[in-house]
């Protein structure tokens, strides 16, 4: 069965921030994952990492003003200066965590502006030179239309192509078997035939992004695919706890024990 990361930006709120990764490891953890570090200094992001034993396995370039609704700058025209800074940023964040990939969102804009299009497609251009120069992953993400009304990057097939454009092998998918589901369905079929392209998973119940296991999928068979795919990442663990982090967890020894496994 895959190997799963906390996500410390939606599981362990019920601690500040830095208190999280203890806490993610006492839990058993031994990764984790959130969306931005930009708060805190890299070097104290590392040392809370180093103190409890725990790898970091994804976090986000910035997303811009993130309290005033923006969602990335990737595929904002006029924002260019702004997004390289932020793919040297979180570079450089990386280098000190030791972190193996990170995610470049595409922002709020109609995927339909050409000038957009034409933005995003030059910016991940720039990132995916960037990374590859500091040997860094890169990898982007299609996001649901609900979670993240007017978001650039809401379909996979479009990802894939702006992936085969850059044809790179650092330059990979976010599957997020979430977001796979509300956009397509078809989550199976697609983790076979996106498998080569696969750079990082995150999961969380269908419809209400709670823990695995409580959704409209059948969690179990899809982590058992994951496994026949041959991917060898982390699988984020991205949701909402129900109740308590902890109390949730219960969900975790079924995957590692399946009762017909
Ligand atoms: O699925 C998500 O929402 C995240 O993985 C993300 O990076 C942006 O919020
Ligand atoms: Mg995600």
């Amino acid at each position: 069965m895959p190997k799963f990361a906390a996500n410390l930006s939606m599981m362990f709120t019920e601690f500040p921030f830095l208190d999280r990764f203890r806490a993610a490891a006492d839990c058993g953890f031994t990764a984790v994952e959130f969306l931005f570090p930009y708060e805190h200094a890299a070097e104290l992001i590392a040392d809370k990492l180093s103190e409890a034993g725990l790898v970091q396995a994804l976090f986000n370039m910035s997303p811009g003003n993130w309290d005033g609704g923006e969602r990335g700058l990737a595929a904002l025209p006029g924002r260019e200066s702004e997004f390289a800074q932020s793919v040297e940023t979180a570079i450089s964040y990386a280098r000190v965590i030791g972190t193996p990939r990170l995610h470049m969102m595409a922002g709020i804009v109609s995927a339909r502006n050409p000038v957009a299009t034409d933005a995003y497609r030059k910016n991940l251009k720039r990132a995916a030179e960037l990374t590859g120069e500091a040997g860094i992953g890169l990898v982007i993400e299609p996001i649901n239309s609900r979670d993240m009304p007017g978001y650039f990057l809401d379909n996979f097939d479009r990802a894939v192509s702006f992936i085969a454009e850059i044809n790179l092998p650092h330059v990979q998918l976010q599957f997020d078997i979430y977001h796979r589901q509300i956009l397509h369905g078809d989550v199976i079929m697609a983790l076979r035939r996106f498998a080569p392209l696969i750079g990082h998973i995150q999961v969380a119940s269908v419809p209400d992004r709670h823990e695995p296991l409580t959704g409209e999928l059948d969690d179990l068979r899809i982590f058992t695919e994951i496994d026949a795919i041959g991917y060898q990442g982390y699988v984020g663990c991205e949701y909402r706890p129900r109740r308590g982090t902890k109390d949730g967890l219960g969900w975790i020894g079924k995957v590692s024990d399946p009762p017909d496994g």
